[in-house]
């Protein structure tokens, strides 16, 4: 395990340990509602509202008779008249904007067929329609969800956090809108990124729902065509840039640090330069925060390589041995080579020696001899290459046994390029990275296909598993940040982390490498399913917690049974997760 100097951590962060493991904390799957609210205003508060499922009860004492039809329905009912409406929802869209409203009437009924039906909704509420649904938000924008601060609201972010109903908030996902998935610059219409995110927070992991805070910083935007329509709902204004963006930011992160001193931030979806530079500037300097397209996708891109080498009936330590191609020099890409470099140094290899593993390419080819590049891009020019070479060059003169796709770009990966990388190993590993779905950059058909079934494949996206025409299925994975972002989360938030190391999202991806059996790693089954994030959030959330508790960075005392082992630990993470059901409500 890498480490870091833990006294200056613990001191940059202002660790001050709690004594008493708090009683608050014993059980939050059974939240107790207290409300002054009484007829439609009940019925009107989503996180209150129950529909028909009020008890005779409730209804006496928030004043709900004959507000509501007279038979009470119970929960489960409730989610099959949900899901019969939503499957007769024509398009994706519609069915995005079905659940979207869903949302914002019944709190605990969306997130039951949310967390019911997790493999088929979350493809919906998240990556790849969530990309469609922020294309047209000017066009479908119904009601507000989240905050919005934007240029013109300086100085008073210090006064508007205080518009937040809530004093409590435990995770806040925030972008700029600078760099939505691979659709470019979408300025304010970016808003179901953070939605997005956070509901996973709360499917995958039981964050509480009404712990979590969206929020979009409007910054203006570069996106002519979205500005010049009269329907777009940001500012008509150029993206703001350099030192002013800057000391929006430095505002922003003070007034949401003086409400809200410990909630945890993610930075989502800022292009690439911003998102490094906000990372670098805020990690140890305030309270919790990571970049999930730098971090949290380093540790499911680490998950599945280390999977990918026990599929390959190699070990752990092979690693070091890696070929690694990558297409794609943006923060994730960088991000993801960082996180691999990490393992790497774990089997006791030099970091200067790991770099000489990787291959990178961004859109004028190989970052080769002689090109000017900053940071840490340039630790990974081959001075040894040339510069610009081409993709299936590159494949052709290296060899790599690893493809990555981190470039946004669909269909890079073509029939040449994978046919000649097949031909100089027995299992090639090929992971699209990019989202939404049409720009993986190929899909797990084509990769397989041009294989003959031999490659280990994962994608940003979903996409279903291949037949192949002799009768074989070809298992694919969904090497997406919903695996480790949740986790994490949780992590945060149960023992107050007070800052988010790299070595967490480390461990996090080594554990995620070992929770699918030898039988199913061999067939190409990295990790589990999506349907089970919930376990791999539990899993995810104990690794990170361990990590946490090594570094001195856990600010709760956590119950001694609870770290006697690392299943303990899942336990009392499952314990802590909030769940979608009718739970107490308090007539105050
Ligand atoms: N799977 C996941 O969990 C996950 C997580 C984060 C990001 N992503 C995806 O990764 C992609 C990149 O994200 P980013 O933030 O790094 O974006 P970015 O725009 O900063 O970086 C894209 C990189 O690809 C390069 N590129 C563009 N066209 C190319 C071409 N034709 N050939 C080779 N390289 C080319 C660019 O030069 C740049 O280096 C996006 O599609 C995003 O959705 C996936
Ligand atoms: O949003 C996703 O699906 C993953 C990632 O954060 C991305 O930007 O592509
Ligand atoms: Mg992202």
């Amino acid at each position: 395990m890498l480490r870091r100097p833990l006294t200056r951590l613990f001191h940059q962060c202002g660790v001050q340990r709690v004594s008493q493991w708090r009683a608050c904390h014993t059980d939050r799957s059974n939240e107790v509602l207290m409300t002054s609210h009484r007829r439609l205003a009940v019925i009107h508060d989503p996180a209150l509202n129950r529909g028909t499922a009020f008890s005779n009860d409730e209804r006496e004492r928030l004043l709900l008779r004959g507000l509501v039809p007279p038979r009470q329905q119970a929960l489960q009912f409730q989610v099959k008249r949900v899901m019969e409406t939503y499957e007769r929802q024509r398009t994706d869209l519609d069915k995005f904007q079905f659940l979207s409203m869903l949302m914002d009437r019944n709190t605990v009924l969306f997130y039951r067929i949310l967390v019911d039906y997790f493999e088929e909704l979350a493809p919906i509420v998240y990556t790849p329609v969530v990309g469609e649904a922020c294309l047209r938000f000017h066009a479908i924008y119904r009601r507000t969800r989240g905050m919005y601060f934007s240029v013109e609201d300086r100085p008073h972010f210090r006064t508007m956090v205080y518009n937040w109903p809530k004093d409590e908030v435990d995770v806040i996902v925030v972008t700029d809108g600078s760099r939505v998935l691979s659709l470019g610059d979408l300025g304010c219409n970016s808003m179901n990124i953070p939605i997005g995110k956070l509901s996973l927070y709360v499917s995958a992991a039981g964050v509480s729902p009404s712990r979590t805070l969206p929020i979009v910083l409007d910054v203006g935007t570069d996106n002519l065509e979205l500005r010049e329509n009269p329907l777009y709902l940001g500012l008509n204004r150029p993206r703001l840039r350099g030192k002013e963006y800057y000391d929006l930011l430095d505002e922003w992160i003070s007034a949401i640090r003086y409400r809200w001193p410990n909630t945890l931030i993610q930075f989502e979806d800022f292009s690439s330069l911003e998102a490094e530079t906000l990372l670098e500037r805020y990690r140890y300097t305030s309270a919790p925060c990571f970049n999930d397209d730098i971090q949290s996708t380093g540790c499911i891109a680490i998950a599945a390589l280390l999977s990918s080498l026990r599929a390959r009936g190699k070990i752990m330590s092979d690693v070091r041995d890696e070929k690694i191609v990558c297409v794609g020099a943006g923060s994730a890409g960088i991000g993801v080579c960082e996180g691999i470099i990490q393992v790497m140094e774990c089997y006791d290899m030099a970091r200067e020696k790991a770099y000489k593993n990787f291959y990178m390419l961004d859109e004028n080819g190989l970052l080769g001899r002689g090109r000017q590049l900053n940071g840490k891009r340039a630790e990974f020019c081959r001075d040894d290459m040339e510069d610009g070479m081409s993709l299936l060059e590159v494949v052709r003169s290296v060899r790599p046994t690893v493809l990555l796709g981190l470039s946004g770009v669909g269909s890079l990966f073509t029939e040449d390029v994978v046919r000649e990388m097949a031909k100089h190993v027995d299992r090639p590993v090929i992971f699209p990275m990019s989202n939404p779905s049409k720009s993986s950059e190929c899909t797990p058909e084509e990769a397989f296909e041009w294989t003959q079934g031999r490659a280990v494949v994962a994608t940003g996206s979903p996409f279903s598993n291949v037949l192949l025409e002799d009768g074989r299925v070809c298992y694919t994975n969904q090497a997406n940040n919903v695996y480790s972002f949740p986790g994490l989360g949780l992590a945060v938030t149960v023992a107050r982390i007070a800052c988010v190391t790299d070595e967490m999202f480390l461990a996090a991806g080594r554990h995620i490498a070992e929770l699918s059996s030898d039988e199913e790693v061999k067939k190409g089954i990295l990790f589990p399913p999506v349907k089970q994030l919930r376990e791999v959030s539990a899993e995810v959330a104990a690794a990170v917690v361990f990590v946490a508790l090594e570094q001195g960075l856990a600010r709760e005392k956590l119950p001694a049974w609870a770290c006697e082992s690392h299943e303990s630990m899942v336990q009392l993470m499952k314990q802590q997760m909030w769940e979608p059901k009718y739970g107490h409500l308090v007539a105050e």
